[in-house]
């Protein structure tokens, strides 16, 4: 098995090289600084207490990649841009290798599966930070992150015992799960604070905005039939595995969507976080205003140029009755 990370960013690095320092054989696809870096120093992975460096081959496109039926590509690029790393794999030629999207939200396996026929889910629990080019953190540990493992839509078969085995080998838990979306929805319950935490940094008012677009969130997804699973600090899993901790010298910027604002990314992922709630409750003909609020509220930070933190409490509260 050969193991092809879409995406050498944060999740991508941390898990790329994990990989890698086990000895499993990795290709990172990335582009920018970023690529330079890796192609020229490799990559550093800093943790609670620990520094690693490690090297990897790294293209720019799948397509520099003769693709042989052993490979396996994880995607994690973030979900607005999965549309565009799908096209590149499929121009690439890729065809029935198997896909697993490591990445939050729940619209990317779809997508996926629009041009794919072996797809797989992937939860990523796995507080990590692109730094500079050619480094990434994770403050979590004793392991580097939790994931859950299955075929998309449901089922579980070989692809995922082995990756779940290479991943275990490269200091992660991973577990293999027939019922992978279930801890995907889960995971998109949690991720519905990543804007408000964006917006408004943490706090009393963060912690009741992310409250009411969580049980926002839960009707919809009971009113459209759907399930979830509790990955949260509840997950028994957490204690055992992968607790928060601080990295030295490495101040945290927040959640993956406050990492995009800080950094200038030019897009965010709300639209697959709480945008999905959204449209979950459109197509349901359910009212979301909460998390349809908070999906227009990242799509103005990114408009006005709004720096993470910054956006006033007093007109949140107010529109939301909070
Ligand atoms: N960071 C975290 O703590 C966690 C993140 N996640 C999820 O993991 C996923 C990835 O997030 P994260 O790692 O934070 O994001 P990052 O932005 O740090 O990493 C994504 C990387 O992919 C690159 N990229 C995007 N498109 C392409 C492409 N077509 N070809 C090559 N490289 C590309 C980006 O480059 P560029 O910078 O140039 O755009 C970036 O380097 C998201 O779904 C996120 O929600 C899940 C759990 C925790
Ligand atoms: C782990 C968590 C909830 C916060 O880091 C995350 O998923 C994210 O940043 O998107």
């Amino acid at each position: 098995m050969r193991v092809i990370v879409h995406g050498v960013g944060a999740i991508g690095g941390v898990i790329a090289g994990g990989l890698a320092l086990s000895g499993q054989e990795v290709v990172g696809i990335a582009r920018g600084a970023q690529l330079e870096a890796l192609r020229s120093g490799g990559l550093t992975l800093r943790g609670p207490g620990w520094v690693e460096h490690t090297r990897f081959d790294c293209v720019a496109d799948p397509s520099d990649i003769a693709l042989t039926p052993e490979d396996v590509v994880i995607l994690t690029v973030k979900g607005q841009d999965t549309a565009a790393a799908l096209g590149q794999l499929r121009a690439a030629g890729l065809s029935d290798q198997p896909l697993f999207c490591a990445q939050n939200g729940v619209a990317n396996e779809r997508a996926a599966l629009r041009l794919f026929p072996n797809v797989h889910g992937m939860t990523v629990m796995s507080p990590s930070q692109f730094t500079v080019p050619g480094e990434v953190a994770i403050f979590a540990g004793p392991r580097m992150g939790i994931f859950d493992l299955g075929r998309y839509p449901g089922g579980a078969d070989a692809a995922d015992e082995a990756l779940a085995g290479a991943l275990n080998r490269g200091n992660f838990a991973a577990f293999v799960a027939t019922d992978v979306m279930a801890s995907k929805y889960g995971k998109l319950l949690l991720n519905l604070r990543n804007i408000c935490e964006a917006a408004l940094g943490d706090g009393d008012l963060t912690d009741r905005l992310a409250e009411a677009a969580r049980a926002e969130a839960r009707q919809v997804l009971q009113a459209a039939g759907i399930g979830w699973q509790d990955v949260g600090l509840a997950d028994p899993r957490r204690k055992e595995f992968m607790q928060m901790a601080p990295v030295e010298g490495v101040g945290r910027a927040g959640t993956s969507t406050a990492q995009s604002l800080a950094r200038g990314a030019g897009s965010i992922e709300t639209d697959y976080l709480n945008g999905e709630i959204a449209l979950i409750g459109r197509l349901n003909g359910i009212e979301a205003p909460v998390n349809g609020y908070l999906a227009a509220l990242g799509a103005r930070m990114l408009r006005e140029g709004i720096a993470p933190g910054a956006v006033s409490p007093g007109e949140v509260a107010a529109v939301l009755g909070l």
